[in-house]
Formats: structure tokens, sequence, C-alpha cells
């Protein structure tokens, strides 16, 4: 099994306030996201770039329990070339790009960061192109600046095709799903996007719980009072863990031992389900372990 680092909330914080970004690795989040696209105006953008390469510089120094992520400005803007030289050099956990359509976008990328520098990409998708074959961007390995997580993009893709940002989701599900669906071929992660209302928690929570319905890893969120929430719906609750320690206990009792599907408390229990409930136990070990 792959080692599990939990991904429950990732918080953006935009480069440009100087307040938020102190306090966010303080807040629980997961992942840290310092924002250098659409959350920066463009008068600010050097002055954001260089704040936040000091922040992933001193949070590199000081050590903190969350993963700190830094998304770039488009491939097609001014500011890409700096921006990949200050990230390269900087160094955050991941390096966050958005608005990648296609494959070529990610090789361009490889391309443009200096031979030396290795660091895991994540990838927004969030054009209708990429909706269209995420599996093209999913897909697009490399050893030394590898894809690992894809991140939802709903306002832009909203703003791009015209659908509809409704409770349920329902203009946006097939291109979620079509995005989950190559993310596990890939054997990457997903996010999924951001809830814009953050006065209302109920509709918050309510997307939180179909996107773990629906799969994915953990949410974007855009403030503090939404970490919480996140945390909670991404991470196995105490029904589930039992139900998971109880079916991973009956594949190693001795009598069970040459079976491959048994019956537990009426259900039908396959090798497959222990295998996803040793999954979930070890992703509340790496919760628990976060302290
Ligand atoms: C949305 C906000 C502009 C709201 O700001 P504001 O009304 O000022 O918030 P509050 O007064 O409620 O703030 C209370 C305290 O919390 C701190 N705070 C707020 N937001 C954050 C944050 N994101 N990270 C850390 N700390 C935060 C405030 O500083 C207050 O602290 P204090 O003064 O000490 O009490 C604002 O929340 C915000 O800017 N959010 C992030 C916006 C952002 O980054 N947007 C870009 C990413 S989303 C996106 O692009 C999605 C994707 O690409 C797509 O296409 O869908
Ligand atoms: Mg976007």
């Amino acid at each position: 099994m792959k080692p599990i680092r939990p991904r429950r909330s990732a918080l953006y914080v935009p480069g440009s306030n100087v307040r938020a970004m102190a306090k966010a690795p303080t807040l629980g989040a997961d992942v840290v996201i310092f924002d250098l696209e659409d959350a920066v105006a463009p008068s600010e953008k050097e002055a954001a770039r260089e704040r936040v390469v000091e922040a992933v510089a001193a949070l590199r120094q000081a050590g903190t329990q969350s993963e700190i992520v830094v998304r770039a400005n488009g491939l097609d803007t001014p500011w890409i070339d700096a921006d990949l030289a200050a990230i390269g050099a900087a160094l955050p956990d991941a390096l966050l790009l958005p608005k990648i359509s296609r494959a070529e976008d990610l090789s361009r990328v490889r391309t443009m960061i200096g031979g030396d520098v290795a660091l895991p990409l994540w990838a927004m998708i969030e054009t209708p192109r990429a909706v269209l074959d995420p599996l093209d961007i999913a897909e697009a390995k490399d050893e030394r600046l590898p894809l690992t997580v894809l991140v939802l993009g709903l306002n832009d893709l909203a703003r791009e095709t015209g659908a509809l940002q409704v409770p349920g989701r329902a203009p946006m599900l097939p291109w979620m799903m079509a995005a989950l669906a190559a993310a596990r071929v890939a054997g990457i992660e997903i996010l999924d996007g951001v809830f814009n209302d953050i006065a209302d928690g109920e509709g918050f929570s309510a997307e939180c719980l179909q996107a773990r319905q629906c799969g994915f890893d953990g949410k974007t969120v855009i403030h503090p009072a939404q970490i919480a929430g996140a945390n909670a719906a991404f991470a196995p609750d105490a029904d589930e863990l039992a139900w998971a320690s109880r079916i991973a206990a009956v594949f190693d009792a001795p009598e069970n031992a040459g079976k491959g599907v048994v019956r537990v408390e009426g259900r039908m229990v396959e090798r497959l389900h222990a295998d996803m409930a040793k999954r979930l136990l070890a992703l509340a070990e790496a919760i628990a372990a976060k302290g």
C-alpha cells in the first residue's frame, strides 16, 4: 500500500494577503495553497511572489503539519517564467498549475523548470478541453516532476462552459467523475473544487458529503470556516472504522484463510473489501498521526 498523506482540506490563501498567509499554516488544513493566480491582482503579482517565496522558506525551516503548495499563474501569462523560477528555488511540497488542458501543457512546464529541480506537480482540471480528456493529463508521467494530484476548478469551468453551479452539481458531475476516474487510472489523488458561499455551512457540508461519496480525497476551501467541515467529511467516522476493523480481521482468521468471500453480519464481504478496509484504517492512522 502506498503511504497515505491526508489531503482532506486544501486551503487557498492569496499571496497578496499577509495576514491570511501568516495564519494559514496554524488553522488545521492538511494542505495550504499559497495562490499567485486568480486571488492576486496584476499589480500585486511581483510582491506576492516574493512574499510567498519567503513564507515557503520560513515554513520549511520551522516545519509545519500542513503540506505547502504554491499555485503559479497560467502558462500563457507574463508571470509564468518568474513564477516557475521562484517556486523551483523555494521548493514547496508541490507546484499547482492552473488551467492545464492537455499533456503538452505539462511537458511545457517540465521543459521550463530547470533540470536540477525535482518537485511534485499538481494540475488544475478547469477547462473544457481538460474535462473532455482528463486521462491525457493524468497519465503524463515524469520522474523528476511527477504529477501527483488533480484539483478541480469548478469556477473556471462554469465560466468557460456556461454550466451553472447549482446545489447537487448535476451539470458538473459527469466532468467531476471523468476526472476522478482519470486520477485513479493514473494512481494519483484528486481534490474537489471550492464552495464559494462561505456563509452557507449547510450547502458546504452537502458538497463535502457528495464529494466523499464520489470518491474524492478532499476538498479545496477558501476560508478558515470551511476547514473543520472538510476535515470531518473526508475522514472515516467511528462506524466506518469499526466495520473496517471487523472486515480486515475476518480474512486474517485461520478459518477463512482459503476463502475469497464470506458473510459478515448479513453482508457479502470479499477480499477486495478487506483491502479497502485496510486503506481506510491506514488513512485514519495517518490522520491520527497528525495530532
Ligand atoms: C473570500 C475572502 C476574500 C473573504 O475574506 P474576509 O471577508 O476578509 O474574511 P473574514 O473576515 O471572514 O476572515 C476572518 C479571518 O480569517 C482570515 N482568513 C480569511 N480567509 C483566509 C484564508 N483563505 N486563509 C487564511 N486566513 C484567512 C482573515 O485574515 C481573518 O483573520 P483575522 O483578521 O486575523 O481575524 C477570503 O477568505 C479569501 O481571500 N479567501 C481565499 C480566496 C482565494 O484564494 N481564491 C482563489 C482560489 S479559489 C479558485 O481559484 C478556485 C479555482 O481555480 C476555480 O476555478 O474554481
Ligand atoms: Mg480556476
